[in-house]
């Protein structure tokens, strides 16, 4: 419910070229063509909440906790031969699991859809017991970031510690990282009811403003694509791709599979506004409203189905709902889907529940670029969808899977069907030929909500930060977010944004020790430490 409020930044994407095209505001392609949108057009783009509050984006996400799939790390560390998943990153994963900073739990809530579906992927043949931890092939439910029945973020383990070395200021946005001699970071400026501040680092500067706000603080401190810093006025500090590489999860496929309105899986609107729902919640902490949408999920190499180990290309999550739910008044807004397609496609069902193929691996790639150098701008975010037919093609696969899930005999009892009304803008394709679903998808094109990408990690010149999290060709300068995934996990991203935190702060601090440290004798016979600094 946060999400829209004062506590989102409310980003939104530039229109799209691509895809997205049932998204309000998005528009002809003439119009797009003629580059005339951003003047004549209502413009209509995919909605990016981000978390402007302390925690960040896990303060309004779904709290799904996928560790992701091995080969994701082996991808990202391609130019570190040594590289070892089982010593450099399920390491930190397990201390986040076993030291209660990321708590764990299984869902606390599913409603009967829950089984069904999973009793249907099981008759396609699928593993239905697979640990939902990794991301290897097979469904189940997922893990989830909940205690007693609340959220549990980095936030919440942040204020459960007495941590005398953290002074947190809130209600402040940071304008500019500060350089001595355009390469050595020093201090950083922000601004506070209305006053502008500065702030000095002894040991170094960590950004972790997320993937839009990090790139978007580097490019106002002058450190970005020079040919682009030039055309907003911003001198050069240092030439460094940021804001390129930005990648995002694509999901399609909502309300797709409907069912007879007198259905009932135990957790539409009615229960959610019935008061016995909000009694069992303080009475038990558990009930619908722990609900965390996503009740089964599953991961498929379309490439690759008989390998148990190979890394997915496709997830699968299935919702109990679907978005017509509550007639159009939260959810429909949230997304930003246009009147168009409301009214004459998602308004006309009746009853359904989502089973979204998600891309995990996209090849198309966007750009993060400022609008102007005023911070109160927001910069202009294009993510590029569907640029490359690979992903078009990987997603139909997806589709044809939703295909065999309505036709599983568990699906068929419950008389599910595929959805056959028109679609805005398919209109003259015939239903459920090729032609057809390559025109939906391009139409039903939706964030699942995990841009990562525009600080790249790695030791090529692609890349922003090397794999110290240090911003090339700068001294105590770091970023540490979402931002520096060279390439999208096979999963949601939360846990691996966490996962590299962890890391980072040991990198980070390894190397400051280096530098300023020193160990009392015995520290130094205990593995990986940092001593005092
Ligand atoms: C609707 C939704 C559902 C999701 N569901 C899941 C899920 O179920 N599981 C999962 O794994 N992932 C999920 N995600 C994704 C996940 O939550 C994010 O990828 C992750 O939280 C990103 O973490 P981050 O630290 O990179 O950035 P953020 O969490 O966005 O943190 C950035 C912080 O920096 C602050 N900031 C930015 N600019 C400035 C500035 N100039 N000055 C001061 N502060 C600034 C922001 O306010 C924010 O607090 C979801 C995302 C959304 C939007």
């Amino acid at each position: 419910m946060l999400q829209g409020t004062a506590y989102d930044w409310k980003y939104t994407t530039v229109p799209q070229k691509w895809g997205a095209y049932g998204l309000a505001g998005n528009v002809s392609q003439l119009l797009l063509s003629l580059n005339y949108c951003d003047y004549f057009c209502n413009v209509k783009r995919s909605k990016w909440p981000m978390g402007k509050l302390v925690g960040g984006t896990a303060q309004f996400n779904n709290l799904m906790y996928l560790r992701g799939h091995p080969d994701d790390f082996k991808e990202w560390y391609k130019d570190l031969p040594s590289f070892d998943y089982k010593r450099d990153i399920l390491p930190y994963y397990k201390k986040l699991e076993s030291t209660g900073d990321s708590f764990l739990s299984r869902l606390p809530f599913t409603s009967s859809a829950a089984e069904y579906a999973l009793n249907a992927f099981k008759s396609l043949g699928y593993n239905v017991n697979k640990n939902q931890l990794d991301s290897f092939v097979g469904f189940g439910s997922p893990y989830v970031n909940i205690k007693n029945g609340k959220r549990w973020t980095s936030f919440h383990q942040l204020l459960s510690h007495d941590r005398p070395n953290v002074f947190l200021l809130s209600h402040t946005t940071a304008l500019e990282v500060l350089f001595r001699s355009n390469y050595e970071a020093y201090g950083v400026k922000y601004i506070r009811s209305g006053e502008t501040v500065v702030s000095l680092a002894r040991h170094g500067v960590i950004l972790s403003a997320g993937v839009i706000g990090s790139p978007k603080l580097l490019m106002m401190s002058g450190v970005g694509v020079k040919s682009h810093l030039q055309s907003v006025n911003i001198e050069t500090k240092l030439d460094l791709p940021v804001g390129d590489n930005l990648q995002d999860h694509i999901t399609t496929g909502f309300s797709l599979v409907t069912f007879n309105d007198t259905l009932d899986f135990g957790v539409g609107i009615s229960t959610m506004l019935n008061p016995l729902t909000a009694l069992e919640y303080f009475r038990t902490q558990s009930g619908p409203w722990t609900t965390v949408g996503c009740e089964v999920n599953g991961f498929i190499n379309t490439k690759n189905p008989k390998n148990p180990l190979a890394q997915p290309d496709l997830q699968l999550m299935m919702l109990p709902l679907g978005i017509e739910e509550d007639s159009g008044l939260y959810l429909r807004k949230l997304m930003g889907i246009s009147d168009a397609t409301w009214y004459n496609y998602f308004h006309h069902v009746n009853k359904s529940i989502a089973v979204l193929p998600v891309l995990l691996h996209p090849k198309s790639r966007g750009t993060v670029r400022l609008e102007s150098k005023n911070i109160d701008k927001q910069p202009l975010i294009d993510p590029n969808y569907l640029s490359v037919e690979d992903d078009v093609e990987t997603l139909y696969e997806g589709i044809q899977i939703v295909k065999k899930f309505v036709d599983a005999e568990p699906m068929r009892n419950l008389g599910a069907e595929l959805n056959a009304l028109p679609l805005p803008g398919c209109e003259h394709l015939t239903f459920d030929s090729e032609p057809y679903w390559f025109c939906y998808l391009r139409h039903m094109t939706y964030t699942a909500y995990h841009p990562v990408g525009t600080c790249k990690m790695g030791a090529d010149d692609a890349s922003v930060v090397g794999y110290d999290f240090k911003v090339r060709g700068t001294n105590r300068l770091y970023v540490v977010d979402a931002s520096v995934f060279p390439t999208l996990t096979s999963g949601n991203v939360n846990a691996a944004v966490l996962m590299m935190a962890e890391k980072a702060a040991d990198v980070i601090l390894e190397q400051l020790f280096l530098k300023t440290g020193f160990c009392c004798i015995l520290e130094i016979f205990k593995m990986k430490t940092v001593c005092e600094i």
